[in-house]
């Protein structure tokens, strides 16, 4: 039989792998938006699309509902993202 702290162990080390995939998959994902940044800085387009990020925040709570996640945490999620890649256009279009 294995204790308390054996499963919280397990448990855990099964959470440090996801945190690492979450990272992982956000790292791709600002590679992506550092293009898009670089591309809206050469093209004279606005760093944020509040269109688009409505079309997001949509999409994205459908699935969180599919998911059993609560559609709210889904939209400040997208949210603090997006107001990271906001940043970072910023950054490139002042630097370009
Ligand atoms: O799609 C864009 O236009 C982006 O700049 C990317 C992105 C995003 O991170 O998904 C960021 C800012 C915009 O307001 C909308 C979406």
């Amino acid at each position: 039989m294995t204790s308390p702290l054996d499963d919280l162990e397990r448990l855990r080390a099964s959470i440090d792998n996801m945190d690492a995939i979450l990272l992982h998959t956000l790292a791709e994902r600002f590679k992506l938006t550092q293009q898009v940044g670089v591309l809206k800085a050469q093209n004279d387009m606005p760093p944020a699309d509040k269109a688009r990020e409505a079309r997001q925040i949509e999409r994205l709570q459908s699935l969180a509902a599919e998911s059993g996640l609560d559609p709210a945490f889904a939209e400040k999620f997208l949210n603090f993202i997006v107001a990271e890649v906001i940043r970072h256009h910023e950054k490139i279009r002042s630097s370009s």
